[in-house]
């Protein structure tokens, strides 16, 4: 059971605007410790919004409290204790990585120059390498070995992987949930890749036009959700019954519903395991649908 002092960020209220944008819509939600929860939204829908705010790099109204701070009136000393990777790689290309490791050294009081050391290790990144030798994935590489070396409780990563091919990819969220996920520590990240994500995250939280359309743990997909693959026979019925989504899988028709259809309904299929891809494309797409889907 998840207690008060579990929790490492919760929000009420969140709101938040660029000029007259209403980038990020009445967010309520809560992170507790030992977390890996994908943020997932179409471009523009108010991932990078919502991160920056929790790193108190952007206003915001409403209540957000990250260990217990408010980010904006606190950020100093909040980022003692939570790390972040923007979607912007910052490395100074000039430097080499032994020089970032002593720069990290005298900069942040919970980085340990021999942490980042042996993470390196992992990684085709070398010591003396300079940044500016390093392909984009032995950046992203370095960069989170840098970021894993700081005792932090939570790590927001942007989009962490973009541009990164499949294997660069693996060893990034490999380094990351070998690493630096203790199960005591949480982290927030960002991505598109929502087939690759499925198998690390324990909780999805969905983004649409800077609403919440689903915050739920992965591991309750299957409770709340329901899929049927059925006959071309038995589509009319299945229509009737207002699938959130009809789609099709390993070749057969199939329907993705929110809670169980009649009994009736769920007798003219096979039940499914409902991936986040199809749910992700179920919430996202059809503004009508979102309101009831965001319980
Ligand atoms: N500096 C800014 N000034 C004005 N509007 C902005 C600014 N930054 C973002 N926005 C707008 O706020 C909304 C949310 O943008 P945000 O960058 O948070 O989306 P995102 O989900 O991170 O998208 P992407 O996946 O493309 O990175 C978008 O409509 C965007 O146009």
């Amino acid at each position: 059971m998840t207690t008060m002092s579990d929790i490492l960020i919760e929000a009420r209220g969140l709101n938040m605007h660029y000029g007259s944008k209403h980038a990020v819509r009445d967010l309520s939600f809560s992170i507790p410790k030992g977390r890996v929860v994908g943020l997932l939204g179409h471009n523009g829908a108010g991932k990078t919004t919502l991160m920056k705010a929790l790193c108190g790099l952007a206003p915001h109204e409403g209540h957000l409290s990250v260990l217990g701070m408010d980010p904006r009136a606190d950020r100093t000393v909040l980022l003692q204790s939570l790390s972040y990777i923007p979607d912007v790689a910052i490395l100074p290309r000039w430097a080499r990585v032994e020089e970032l490791i002593s720069l990290m050294a005298g900069l942040h009081p919970k980085f340990s120059a021999e942490r980042a050391r042996h993470l390196l290790q992992r990684t085709s990144v070398g010591l003396s390498d300079k940044v500016k030798s390093l392909s984009k994935g032995m950046v992203v590489q370095a960069h989170l070995a840098l970021i894993a070396a700081i005792d932090a409780k939570v790590m927001i990563l942007d989009e962490p992987t973009l541009g990164l091919d499949v294997l660069s990819r693996k060893s990034f969220y490999e380094m990351l949930i070998d690493e630096w996920c203790d199960g005591e520590r949480s982290v927030l990240i960002s991505t598109h890749q929502v087939e690759e994500v499925e198998s690390l995250l324990s909780d999805v939280m969905m983004l649409n036009e800077g609403q919440m359309v689903l915050n739920i743990p992965l591991d309750q997909l299957d409770q709340r959700f329901v899929a049927l693959s059925h006959d071309p026979a038995a589509a009319d019925a299945i229509a009737a019954a207002h699938p959130l989504l009809r789609y099709r899988q390993h070749g057969q028709q199939a329907a993705l519903f929110d809670g169980a259809p009649p009994a009736d309904v769920q007798a003219l299929g096979q039940r499914l395991r409902p991936n986040l891809v199809d749910l992700f494309v179920a919430l996202t797409r059809a503004p009508e649908l979102n309101a009831r889907s965001a319980r």
